[in-house]
């Protein structure tokens, strides 16, 4: 993917959901241009979010990137659902897909970019074969399904492996991490290679302006 936007995507799933609409025109006059929207099923992960119906509103008040979050069993099932709610780019869990790289096709087809999603416990090298057609690789720092967990080291490590692949091949993907991420890690996050930096506790929880300018201040 060509365009690098700012590296902060904050996750709405720690905002505050009455005052939705007046939190992401704050992000807004901090510069943010990447909203990570997480969707939860509570079948691939326990926890349940929101869904379309969320994106459908938030996508009438603010142009920011929608970086959607498929925590999804069998999310090919709603690719063409969320490109008409507004979604930019759809990342979908390789846990999650019978066929992960029919998914990823279907979701260009449909006009969005497209991003696959390993958990902790899913190796770099299962991502063999993909790495072709992605615009993004997310590597989930904490397991799925909550907001406020502690960050894995080790996906560091994954992150590492993922930008060796792309400086020795031709592709182009970047690579986002999710979770965890916070004031006091969030420099060695941004120094390995990661292009895009989840954060959902450490933007929302509270004065969120104040939480983005010590976070840009770390990368
Ligand atoms: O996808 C997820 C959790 O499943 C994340 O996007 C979290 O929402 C990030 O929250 P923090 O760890 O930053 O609080």
């Amino acid at each position: 993917m060509e365009e690098k936007i700012s590296k902060l995507a904050p996750s709405i799933l720690s905002a505050d959901f009455c005052k939705l609409g007046e939190q992401i025109h704050e992000l807004e006059e901090c510069d943010i241009e990447l909203l990570h929207i997480d969707i939860m099923d509570g079948e691939f992960v326990p926890s349940i979010s929101f869904g379309m119906p969320v994106i459908k509103s938030i996508r009438k008040i603010t142009d920011m990137f929608f970086d959607v979050h498929l925590m999804v069993n069998e999310p090919v099932r709603y690719v063409e659902d969320f490109a008409k709610c507004g979604a930019d780019l759809l990342t979908v869990h390789y846990e999650a897909c019978k066929d992960v790289r029919a998914t990823l096709e279907k979701i260009k087809e449909a006009g969005m970019k497209c991003s696959v999603a390993i958990s902790p416990d899913t190796e770099v090298s299962k991502l063999e074969g993909l790495l072709d057609i992605v615009d993004v690789v997310l590597v989930m720092s904490v397991y799925p399904g909550f907001g406020g967990q502690k960050f894995i080291r080790d996906s560091l490590e994954k992150v590492r492996k993922l930008d060796n692949i792309r400086k020795e091949s031709k592709f182009d993907f970047l690579i986002e991490i999710d979770g965890g991420v916070n004031i006091e890690n969030a420099k060695e996050i941004a120094e390995n290679g990661v292009d895009w930096i989840v954060a959902g506790t450490a933007v929302f929880g509270g004065d969120i302006k104040e939480n983005i300018r010590k976070l840009k201040g770390e990368f």
